[in-house]
């Protein structure tokens, strides 16, 4: 499966990457290929060490601008113009998408794949890992959203919450 994988370009303390890195080595495990956005940098970089150290494979989407961050040892690299065109790419290439905990990028990423879920434009599953908790605010706004009807469909059919690594390998598995 080609996992696509949205996350923090920031080092982040064992909390985050612990997680991270465990999710990594399932994936890569697994024989399933990492889609990302082809950085070295911070948890983006670690999680792209630790697929390849358990045996997956990565493609790497960059961005023009990004490119001197470019992850060194993908089994293929994508250069894209802008990063409209690279999440386009990414989610053309993806048959699921897993968000790990992340900031604006990431929040830019997963927010644009589910408004294009919720108008049937995308149809892969996307599953939240909520390491430490760290979606409780985005998943209480979420809920509300479906609660109070903003959403044309149930949140359940656009998003998974997971609370470990080995739970959003099941919810794939659903
Ligand atoms: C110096 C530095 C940290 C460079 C970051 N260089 C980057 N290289 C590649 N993709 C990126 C970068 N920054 C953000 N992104 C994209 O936005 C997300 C991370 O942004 P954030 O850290 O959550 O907000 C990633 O999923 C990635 O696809």
């Amino acid at each position: 499966m080609n996992i696509c994988v949205f996350c923090s370009a920031y080092s982040l303390d064992d909390r985050y990457s612990a997680p991270a890195a465990e999710f990594a080595r399932l994936l890569g495990e697994g024989g399933h290929t990492l889609v990302w956005g082809g950085s070295n940098a911070g948890l983006m970089g670690l999680l792209a060490d630790e697929v390849k150290a358990a045996g997956g494979k990565l493609v790497g989407i960059m961005v023009e601008m990004l490119k001197h961050k470019g992850y060194v040892g993908a089994d293929e690299l994508v250069m894209t113009a802008d990063l409209a065109e690279r999440k386009r790419e990414l989610a053309s290439r993806a048959d699921a998408v897993v968000v790990l905990v992340g900031g604006l990028g990431t929040m830019d990423e997963v927010t644009e794949v589910l408004e294009l879920k919720k108008h049937g434009m995308f149809e892969k599953p996307v599953v939240l890992l909520d390491t430490e908790g760290f979606y409780s605010g985005l998943r209480t706004q979420l809920e509300r959203m479906d609660v109070e009807g903003f959403l044309p469909r149930p949140l359940a059919d656009l998003v998974g919450f997971a609370d470990t690594p080995a739970e959003v390998f099941e919810l794939l598995k659903a």
